[in-house]
This record gives structure tokens, sequence and C-alpha cells, in this order.
């Protein structure tokens, strides 16, 4: 489902990589801690999946697509099987759960029934349905954690990419929010998660690829 081939990445204004010869392999349904120290290349490695970045070298297969090989339009498609949650929510703060949940549904022209629908099954899915109408500065931060996960489902993902989904939450919540990823998992969702956070790690017991100075260390 996922597999790199001795991928290299260097930035453009850099000249050493942040990740290097890095082949591993995620299949479909797996559930993935990625941790290692701060500037490891976790972060690089999951924008290297969703086609935000290209390998400098080697491989990246994604859907079994190249994802060198993807064209511009095609890059839409491709995106929309993978969900993306981010350690800071990046909710829009003068639009409502619905709205910000169901953008991407407006931008890709789904009538606003559709929509609604959308939103209302991933927002059960989450346990805020009730939010539906609600801004995101009233809502807690494990609220408006669970609503960016909502968002990430609403174009039914294959592949499930969290960036320190848990880095802005209490330990109580953060566990939450795993318990949700998990349940994510069970229906068939591959799930990649970058964490520093070895609680987290340890208790829930699942696959771990550690990258350290831009090195497998699995
Ligand atoms: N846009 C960029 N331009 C130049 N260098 C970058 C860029 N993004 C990341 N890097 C560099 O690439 C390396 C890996 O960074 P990356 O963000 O992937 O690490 P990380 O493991 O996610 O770190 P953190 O846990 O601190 O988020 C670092 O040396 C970083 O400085």
């Amino acid at each position: 489902m996922i597999k790199f081939y001795h991928v290299y990445k260097a930035y453009d204004n850099r000249k050493q990589f942040a990740l290097k010869d890095i082949t591993v392999s995620i299949p479909k349904g797996e559930f993935v801690f990625l941790t290692g120290p701060s500037g490891a290349g976790k972060t690089t490695f999951l924008r290297l999946i969703f086609r935000e970045l290209k390998p400098t070298e080697g491989k990246v297969v994604v859907h079994n697509k190249d994802t060198m090989h993807i064209s511009k339009s095609d890059l839409p498609d491709f995106r929309k099987k993978i969900g993306v949650v981010f350690q800071d929510f990046k909710l829009l703060e003068n639009r409502t759960v619905f709205e910000n949940i169901t953008f991407v549904l407006k931008v890709l022209g789904y009538p606003a029934r559709f929509r609604e629908d959308k939103a209302y099954s991933v927002l059960k899915w989450v346990g805020l349905q009730h939010k539906f109408n609600e801004y995101p500065k009233s809502l807690s931060g494990g609220e408006q954690q669970r609503i960016a996960i909502a968002r990430a489902l609403v174009n039914d993902p294959l592949i499930l990419l969290a960036d320190e989904p848990t880095g802005n939450l209490d330990y109580e919540l953060s566990i939450e929010i795993m318990k949700l990823f998990e349940r994510i998992n069970n229906r068939g969702t591959t799930v990649v998660i970058a964490t520093h956070d070895k609680n987290m790690i340890d208790m829930f017991k699942k696959r771990v690829i550690r990258l350290e100075h831009g090195h497998l260390k699995e």
C-alpha cells in the first residue's frame, strides 16, 4: 500500500538529506507509529506519502502509483484517498464545524445535501454531531482535534496520516484521540502517526518505524 524504495530527500536549499536511503513497506490496514527525535525526518516522510513532496532519489509508491508520475490533474484524486491530521488542527476560525469539515467537498463541487449527510456521518463517528453549527473557538482542544480527524475522514480515505496529533493535548485526551485512530484503523484504514509521545507508543503496542537523522532504525 505504501512503499519507499531507497528514498533520499534533500530540500532545495539544503545540502544535507532529510531522509537517507529509506526502504520500508507499510501494508494496507496497518497501524504504524513513526517516531524519532526532532528533525529526524518524520514530517518529511509523511509529506512524501501525500505527494506534497517528491523524493530526490528513489521511489515512493502509494496505492500502486509511483508518486513521481502523478500528473497535476490526477493529484486531487490521489489525495482524496489520503486524510491528513496536524498537531495544530488547522481549522478555519471563521467557519462552522460543518463548513470546516466539508470545505474540500464544496471545492470538489458536491451538492449541499450530500455535504450535510457526509458531515453528519463523520461527526457521529467522532462523537461530536451536536457541534455541527459551532465555531472552532467554542470547542476544547480535544474537540478541535476530533473535528480535524472528522475532516480527514470525509472522503473515506484509505490512508490516514497524522503529524504529532496529540502534541497539544494532555494525557487523557491523547489516549482518547489514539483510541479514535485505533477505531479508524479497525475499519480498514491504514494509519500512520508521527509522534514523540513515548507513553502512547508504549501503551498502544503497534509497529514502530524509527527515524534518526534521516536514517531508518526500525
Ligand atoms: N521546508 C524545508 N526546507 C528546508 N529544510 C527542511 C524543510 N523542512 C524540513 N527541513 C529539514 O529536514 C530535516 C527533517 O525535518 P522534518 O520536519 O521532517 O523532521 P521531524 O522529524 O518531523 O521533526 P519534528 O519532530 O521537529 O517535527 C530537518 O533537518 C529540517 O531542518
